[in-house]
């Protein structure tokens, strides 16, 4: 039923304030991992606008306004799937929901998820995030496309990664690849990062499936980099290191199932 392997490409970008410009990079970056064979194309969260909380609220409403219609032309003109990172969508209610949608190469947004977890951390007295202030958390349910070409894709966002009682939704429900854009801090990432990427994947016999922001953003934001793809069996396929870049790696749905037979631990859960 599903396709065979397939290429896919997990994009590192260091995005700043100017949303043209965030964009610009974004199509260049789309263009040359089609270029490169890529057939699904992953973003990092707030790919089109990092740096400041509250000034990507002044921002919100254009950033809604202009990325769908972005990404739905991008997804159009390459004839590619992109997995749309995450960006601010109004909820109506003066804050907005950090919204990851999947398209489709005919320009359709075909599912979408808002991030569930909101991070709202003292990691010490010079670095707080409150990401609360801005963010009304979606619903806590898994959210997956399906699809016979490029297998089955659970949607989550960055902080996340860090609820694996989300993970196992998403693969109780059918997931093969877990996708997690994110903009991990550096302080955090150094340390927690690639062993709860791995957790996940080996834990869920599943991909995983994570761009990344990396570099400072604004004067005091330092993201870790080190967007990667990671097989089912664990192992880091693809991993972009520190500089904004795109790395490729397969991806064959038929492997997990592979995997899930060498090692059924999915089957042997008692709680
Ligand atoms: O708000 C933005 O501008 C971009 N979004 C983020 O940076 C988000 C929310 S503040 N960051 C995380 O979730 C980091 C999680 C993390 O680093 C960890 O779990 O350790």
């Amino acid at each position: 039923m599903f396709s065979e392997s397939y290429k896919a490409a997990v994009i590192q970008m260091n995005s700043q304030t100017d949303l043209q410009s965030n964009l610009d990079s974004t199509y260049h970056y789309i263009e040359e991992s089609v270029e490169r064979g890529a057939k699904v194309v992953g973003l990092p969260e707030n790919f089109s606008f990092l740096g400041g909380l509250s000034m990507r609220m002044n921002k919100a409403d254009e950033i809604a306004r202009k990325v769908p219609k972005f990404l739905s032309r991008t997804a159009k003109e390459f004839e590619v799937y992109i997995m749309g990172g995450s960006y601010p969508v109004p909820t109506g209610s003066g804050k907005v929901y950090n919204h990851s949608p999947f398209y489709t190469p005919d320009g359709e947004e075909v599912q979408s998820y808002n991030k569930i977890h909101l991070f709202d951390v003292d990691l010490d007295k010079d670095e707080s995030y409150r990401e609360s202030d801005y963010v009304e958390p979606g619903d806590p349910k898994s959210v997956i496309y399906e699809s016979d070409y490029i297998g089955n894709w659970g949607l989550s966002v960055c902080y996340d990664l860090r609820f694996p009682e989300l993970y196992r939704e998403m693969v109780a429900d059918g997931s093969q690849i877990l996708s997690i854009p994110s903009a991990f801090t550096y302080t955090t990432g150094q340390d927690h990062w690639l062993p709860l990427l791995r957790a996940r994947a080996i834990e869920n016999t599943s991909y995983v499936f994570a761009p990344a922001q990396t570099g400072l953003h604004g004067k005091n934001r330092k993201t870790w980099g080190h967007a990667m793809i990671i097989d089912p069996w664990g192992r880091v396929v693809a991993d972009a290191g520190q500089e904004p870049g795109i790395v490729i790696a397969e991806i064959n749905p038929a492997k997990v199932q592979e995997v899930r037979s060498r090692i059924p631990s999915l089957k042997h859960r008692r709680m």
